[in-house]
Formats: C-alpha cells, sequence, structure tokens
C-alpha cells in the first residue's frame, strides 16, 4: 500500500484494464494489437501436460461461498453441487466457534493459542460429516483453511484410537497425510503441531525427498508418529526400504490426500494406487481441493468409499477464484516479456511499501534465470525450485513466509497450499501447465479474505490458454509503458547472467512447450519460439542442444535447433 494508502499502480492497470475493455467491445471477437504492433488472435482451448512425481514436477474468494452438502454420491455418477442464490459475503469465517463440536478440550485450548475465533466455511461444512465417520471429498477457495478441516477430525482419530503398548516396536501410525510437495507436508506437519501444543503424547512426522532416509527412519523409530505427513515418492521409499514401515502403516485410520486433484492426476497417480495399497480398506478418508475437475470427481472412487460425501464450498457461478483477488492478464511478444517483468515490479513497488511478490515460471531453469536477472537488477529476490538442495528450499520457504518487501521467484513446486501470509502480488509468466494451476498459484494471494493481484504474462501465441479461465474475472490489461532505460537495464542485467543459465533456461524453455500440445505440434514453429525466446535473453544465436536430449524431446533435425 503506498503511503497515501492507494494502491497507484493497481489502480493504473485497473484504469488501464477498463479503458481497454470498452474499447475492444467496439472490435469484439476480431484481432487485438498488443503495443509492439504484433496482432493477436484468440485461439481455442488447449490441454496442458501431465506432471510427474514429487520433486521432478517443475511445473516444476470471499463471495458467499456456499456450504452445501450435496447428497451422498456414487463416486462414479458425478453429481453437480447444490446451490441456493445467497448474497456473496466477504469473509471466509462462518459464525460457528469450534467448541461447539464435540472436540478435545485440549485442541479447543490450543485452537484459542491460535488466535481462531471462528471456524473457517470448509471447516464448519467439512467437521460434522468427518465426525460421523463418512469420507470426504472437499473443495473450497484457496486459504480458506483446508489444513485445519482435516487436521483436526485425525487428531481427534488419534485420541480415540487405543495407545500402542510401549513395548510395540512398531507403533501404529494412526494419520497419513500425502501432499504433492516438500514444502506443503512440512507446513501441513507445522499446522498439526499447532494443534497438538497440549497433546503432548501425540507426534506428528514428516517424511519427504531430499532428507536423509536414515534421519528420518530414525526419527519415526524414537519419537511419537501417530499422524505421519508425507510426499509420495519418499512414502514408497520408505515402504519399500523402512523394516516395519508397511506394518506400521496397517493401523491407518484416517488417509488425507491435501491437493487431492493434483495428486490425483497421472503424473503421481502410480504412486497413490500403491500408498493406498499399503494402507486397510477399513479407514476413513479426505480429499481435499480448492479445484475438483471433473475428471477427479470420476477417480475419487480410488480412494473414497462410494457412499462419500462432496462437500463443495465454491458457490456455482462465483468462480474459484477470490473476489477481492484482480486479476490481469498481458500480452506482449517474447522479446519485452523481460521488461515488462521489471517495470510491473518496480510500478509495484513503489507503491506497496510492504511489497511480497511471487513470480511463477514454466520450469525451475527459467526460475532460476529470472531470479539471476532480477538479482542484477538490484531486486530483494529469492528462489526456490527443485534445482535447489532441501535445506536450501526449506530456509528460503520460512525466510519468504516471514519477511515483506521481498520477491520469490518460483516454479510450481510453490503453486498450491503454501500458505505465506500477505502477498500482495503474484505475476505468472508464460502459459500455467493447466487451469488448476493457474487457479492454485494464484491463490497465494488474498489468503484469509485479504486482497491480492494477480499479473497473467502471455506471448501473443499463448493467448489461446485465457478460453481455460473465461469464467474467471480475469480483464486484459494494456501494458505499461516501457521507457528505454528500463529496457537498457535489463539488457544489462542478462548479459551479466552467467551463460550456462541461459543454455539450460533455453533447453528447459524448449522442454516445456514441447509438453504444450497445441504449441508442439509444429515443431518447426516450436523452434523458432524457442529461438525468440534464446534472443530475449540477449543471446544472438541460440544455445546448442546436447543430442541426445534433442533425441529425448523427438527434436532431432528440426530447423533452427544447434546440436552438441
Ligand atoms: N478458523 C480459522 N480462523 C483463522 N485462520 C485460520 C483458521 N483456520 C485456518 N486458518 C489459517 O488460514 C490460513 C490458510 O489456511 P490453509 O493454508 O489451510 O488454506 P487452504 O485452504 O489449505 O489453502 P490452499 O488451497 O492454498 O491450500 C493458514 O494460515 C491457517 O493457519
Amino acid at each position: 500500500m503506498s503511503p497515501d494508502g492507494s494502491k497507484s499502480g493497481r489502480k493504473r492497470r485497473e484504469i488501464r484494464a477498463k479503458l481497454l475493455k470498452t474499447s475492444s467491445l467496439r472490435g469484439k471477437f476480431t484481432s487485438d494489437e498488443d503495443d509492439s504492433g504484433n496482432l493477436v488472435r484468440d485461439n481455442n482451448n488447449r490441454k496442458g501436460p501431465k506432471r510427474g512425481r514429487e520433486g521432478q514436477s517443475d511445473h516444476d474468494d470471499d463471495d458467499e461461498p456456499m456450504i452445501k452438502k450435496v447428497a451422498s454420491t456414487k463416486a462414479v455418477e458425478a453429481v453437480k453441487p447444490m446451490t441456493e442464490n445467497v448474497k456473496p459475503s466477504d469473509s471466509y469465517l462462518s459464525k460457528t466457534r469450534f467448541d461447539q463440536f464435540p472436540l478435545s478440550p485440549l485442541s479447543l485450548k490450543a485452537i484459542k493459542d491460535a488466535g481462531f475465533k471462528t471456524m473457517t466455511v470448509v471447516q464448519e461444512a467439512t467437521l460434522p460429516i468427518i465426525l460421523k465417520g463418512k469420507d470426504v471429498l472437499a473443495k473450497a477457495k484457496t486459504g480458506t483453511g483446508k489444513t485445519v478441516a482435516f487436521l483436526l477430525p485425525s487428531i481427534e482419530a488419534v485420541l480415540k484410537s487405543p495407545p500402542a503398548s510401549r513395548d510395540n516396536r512398531q507403533p501404529p501410525i494412526t494419520v497419513l497425510v500425502v501432499c504433492p510437495t516438500r514444502e506443503l507436508a512440512c507446513q501441513a506437519a507445522a499446522e498439526a503441531n499447532t494443534l497438538l501444543k497440549y497433546h503432548p503424547s501425540i507426534g506428528v512426522q514428516v517424511v519427504i525427498g531430499g532428507t536423509k532416509l536414515p534421519t528420518e527412519q530414525r526419527r519415526m523409530q524414537k519419537n511419537p508418529c501417530q499422524i505421519l505427513v508425507a510426499t509420495p515418492g519418499r512414502l514408497i521409499d520408505h515402504i519399500d526400504n523402512t523394516s516395519g514401515f508397511a506394518t506400521r502403516l496397517k493401523g491407518v485410520k484416517v488417509l488425507v490426500l491435501d491437493e487431492a486433484d493434483h495428486l490425483l492426476d497421472m503424473g503421481f497417480r502410480r504412486d497413490i494406487e500403491r500408498i493406498i495399497a499399503a494402507v486397510p480398506k477399513q479407514r476413513q478418508t479426505f480429499l481435499f481441493s480448492a479445484t475438483v475437475p471433473e475428471g477427479v470427481r470420476q477417480i475419487c472412487h480410488i480412494a473414497l468409499k462410494h457412499d462419500h460425501e462432496f462437500i463443495n464450498c465454491v458457490q456455482e457461478g462465483s468462480g474459484e477464484t477470490h473476489q477481492k483477488v484482480t486479476q490481469m492478464y498481458m500480452i506482449a511478444s517474447l522479446d519485452r516479456h523481460f521488461s515488462l517483468l521489471y517495470v510491473l515490479l518496480k510500478e509495484h513497488i513503489a507503491d506497496n511499501v510492504d511489497y511480497k511478490v511471487i513470480i511463477f515460471c514454466t520450469t525451475a531453469m527459467v526460475t532460476c534465470l529470472v531470479a539471476d536477472l532480477l538479482g542484477q537488477l538490484s531486486l530483494n529476490v529469492r528462489e526456490i525450485h527443485s534445482r535447489k538442495p532441501q535445506s536450501y528450499r526449506t530456509r528460503v520457504s520460512d525466510e519468504f513466509r516471514k519477511s515483506k518487501s521481498i520477491i520469490l521467484v518460483t516454479s510450481d513446486v510453490s503453486a498450491r497450499g503454501v500458505d505465506y501470509p500477505d502477498v500482495s502480488l503474484v505475476v505468472q509468466m508464460g502459459l500455467p501447465s493447466d487451469r488448476e494451476q493457474y487457479i492454485h498459484r494464484l491463490g497465494r494471494t488474498g489468503r484469509k479474505g485479504k486482497e491480492g493481484e494477480g499479473v497473467l504474462l502471455l506471448a501473443p501465441w499463448e493467448e489461446y490458454f485465457l478460453a481455460s479461465v473465461k469464467d474467471l474475472p480475469i480483464t486484459k490489461s494494456s501494458l505499461p509503458l516501457i521507457n528505454p532505460e528500463a529496457v537498457k537495464k535489463v539488457q544489462k542485467g542478462l548479459g551479466q547472467v552467467e551463460m550456462k543459465n541461459k543454455e539450460a533456461a533455453y533447453q528447459a524453455w524448449l522442454g516445456y512447450y514441447k509438453s504444450q500440445k497445441k504449441i508442439a505440434k509444429d515443431t518447426t514453429r516450436l523452434v523458432e519460439l524457442a529461438n525468440e525466446f534464446s534472443r530475449s535473453m540477449g543471446l544472438a544465436i541460440p544455445p546448442a542442444i546436447p543430442r541426445n536430449v534433442l533425441a529425448k524431446m523427438r527434436l532431432i533435425n528440426v530447423p533452427g535447433l544447434r546440436t552438441k
């Protein structure tokens, strides 16, 4: 917020968006001209790529949410959630207090200490159903307390389970929470420890890639571990390599899949199926996410009982994003993206002394390049992606969570779930892997009913993505003036970025867009665009790519590529 309390930069963008809207209404459905004179045309829908397992995947509201318990659904048939037209309120909070439910007084004490006065909408909607013993598929907007919603009843399940006998060398794990990324697993475990403040005998352990397996094995052996939070890949490592671990999983009473739609998509499917096979059929299962695409409704029966409840806290037609988060998109040729990003950031920083920005890039190596460039431009920037050691990622994540006046450049390892308070702006550079990822990335701002801003920066040939988010309140903003000094500064900064970073970014960029069917179907065009990206990094000729890498991408002998 600038000193006078206005967000003049954001205001400027909103005014530009309004002006554009009125002008474009005149020429609706024809082409729009971005400021570089390129004609951009509307295109159709697209399909995004399937993402890899944890760590390998680089792609690495507040209107009245509708709490509507849909009648028990047969998991296979898609049941449209019931909705009523209710006046949207601006709160993610309900009026219901936690002590109106049969929860442990010690949990209630911890909740009070955490400063939670009333339940959030999703907590109020799901707790009674879960306490009745039902399986639940819950959909609620980002930043509205889904983690506490599944942890509270999970703690109740532990309290109801018979304490393990002291001499039991493989005491049962009662609750298993699966998260798609390491930061999210650590965060859920931290939230669990907050709720367990007065339950000293209940232990939470975390198993995630990037840490030493033996360290985790010792910790689980020596400390209470009634609740285990895990990323899929590492959990399977323990099932396969930690003696007695599979036995401990036979005690699971509650299985939680956080960011369930992501865990159920093809990238994780095999791991999730193995994990489900490793826990008892006789259990309760909770699937939570801010997005539940139709496909997930069809496939959720692999985890949920047929008589599960689908609880949809997102009012139909209000869209899956928050009203208080303004969403803009900008179309500019690739050669302007870095300067545009720089101008956007300087504008935002000038208007928001407590700025806290997350910039999402398409891959780890592009993230690395952008972070390097912004560092050269003397911005206070950090980076998180899968090419950084876990200790570094954890340290930076903790630092960013506690800081203001800071910029985080990141891949999709930070797209979902991570709860960084008071993020003022989310910038998404280039094509999000799909609609859900766009929504989750945007959901890093506007949490707990707060305001926020999202800007999606696309090249003209990426504009077709907008068809997949046309139901969301995203408006086109014309481009801010990019003064020649800024261009020169960015070009100078690019000149100081190491060549190996540019080579890696170019190769990763090509790999990512090769996975975008609509763009990759014409490989010659794909390579032309990649070489446009290469020039935007200030390279006169595109970097050479190892022949074996091109073979894996199935791009051997495509004109415009250089091999080494
Ligand atoms: N009843 C409550 N009152 C106030 N704050 C709460 C309450 N429950 C949870 N919170 C806080 O709200 C914030 C967002 O919660 P959480 O991260 O679980 O959101 P989420 O719905 O899981 O978001 P995402 O979809 O991004 O994963 C956290 O800081 C959490 O501690």
